[in-house]
C-alpha cells in the first residue's frame, strides 16, 4: 500500500498534535517466491479528535496497516506512535497496557461477549483495567448510542446495528486516545451502516475522539475528516 491524501494536503507526521501517526512503514510477509510488500512506505498522521477513513481495493494493505497502527502487528519497518508514544519502544507487557487504556476497537462482526448484557459488555473494558465505573458516564453512553431500553439484553437479543452501537459505546468508554474501527458497517444493510457512519461521526464530535476506520463504504467520505486512498502496491 502506498497512501494519497487527496483532500485535506498531506499532514506531515508530528507528534505533538497527533493522536496517532505513522512513519515510513513497511510490512513484507514470507520469503523467497512468496514474499508479498503489503505496506510499502506508509506515513500518515491523524491529529486528535479526527474522524480518518482508509479505503482502498481488497489486498491493498488496509488491515494489515490497521492491525500495524493498533499494536496488534509490528511493521517490517517504520514507526508508529499512539498518543506521542513509539509502540516500537515498548516490550509486550507494556503494548497490552498500552492497548487496553488508550486504544478501542470496532469490528466487523461486533465480537460482543456473548454471556453479558449490552451495559455488561460496554462496562467491560473498565473492569479489565480496574477503573472505577461511573455511572453518569456509562449512561451517558448509553443514551448516545441510543440503547437505554435495551441495557439488559444479551447480543443475542439485538439487532446487527444495535450490537454495532454496543461495540462503540464499549470503545468509547475508556476515553482512548484513539479507536481503530475494521469495516464497521461491512456486515450491516445501508440504513443501518449510514446509522452507524453518523454514530462515528458524532463521537468525533461530541467527545473529540479520534478514529481511524477501514471501509469500503463509499459513502464514508460525507462523514470523515479525511480519507486515505489505498493504492494496490
Ligand atoms: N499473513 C500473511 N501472510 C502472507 N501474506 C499476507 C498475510 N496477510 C496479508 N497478506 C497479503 O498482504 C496483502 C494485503 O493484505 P490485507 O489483508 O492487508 O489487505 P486488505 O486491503 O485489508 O484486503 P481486504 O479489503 O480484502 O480485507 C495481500 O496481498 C495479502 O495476500
Amino acid at each position: 500500500m502506498n497512501t494519497t491524501h487527496p483532500s485535506p494536503p498531506p499532514t506531515l507526521p508530528d507528534n505533538s498534535g497527533n493522536a496517532v501517526t505513522a512513519t515510513e512503514l513497511t510490512r513484507r510477509y514470507g520469503t523467497g517466491t512468496t514474499t508479498v510488500d503489503a505496506l510499502r512506505g506508509v506515513s500518515l498522521a491523524v491529529p486528535h479528535g479526527e474522524l480518518a477513513a482508509i479505503m482502498g481495493p481488497s489486498g491493498s494493505g488496509k488491515s494489515t496497516l490497521l492491525h500495524i497502527l493498533a499494536g496488534l502487528d509490528r511493521p517490517t519497518s517504520g514507526e508508529v506512535t499512539i498518543g506521542g508514544r513509539a509502540l516500537a519502544g515498548l516490550d509486550d507487557r507494556d503494548l497490552t497496557l498500552l492497548r487496553r487504556t488508550q486504544v478501542g476497537f470496532v469490528f466487523q462482526f461486533f465480537n460482543l461477549l456473548p454471556m453479558l448484557t449490552a451495559e455488561g459488555n460496554i462496562m467491560l473494558p473498565l473492569k479489565l483495567a480496574g477503573k472505577r465505573q461511573d455511572p453518569d458516564w456509562v449512561n451517558e453512553l448509553i443514551g448516545k448510542v441510543g440503547l437505554s431500553d435495551r441495557r439488559d439484553h444479551l447480543p443475542s437479543q439485538l439487532s446487527g446495528g444495535q450490537q454495532q452501537r454496543v461495540a462503540i459505546a464499549r470503545a468509547l468508554v475508556m476515553r482512548p486516545t484513539v479507536i481503530f474501527a475494521d469495516e464497521p458497517t461491512g456486515n450491516l444493510d445501508s440504513r443501518g451502516g449510514a446509522e452507524i457512519l453518523a454514530l462515528l461521526r458524532a463521537a468525533a464530535d461530541s467527545y473529540h475522539q479520534t478514529i481511524v476506520m477501514v471501509t469500503h463504504e463509499p459513502r464514508v467520505s460525507t462523514v470523515a475528516d479525511r480519507t486515505l486512498s489505498a493504492k494496490l502496491s
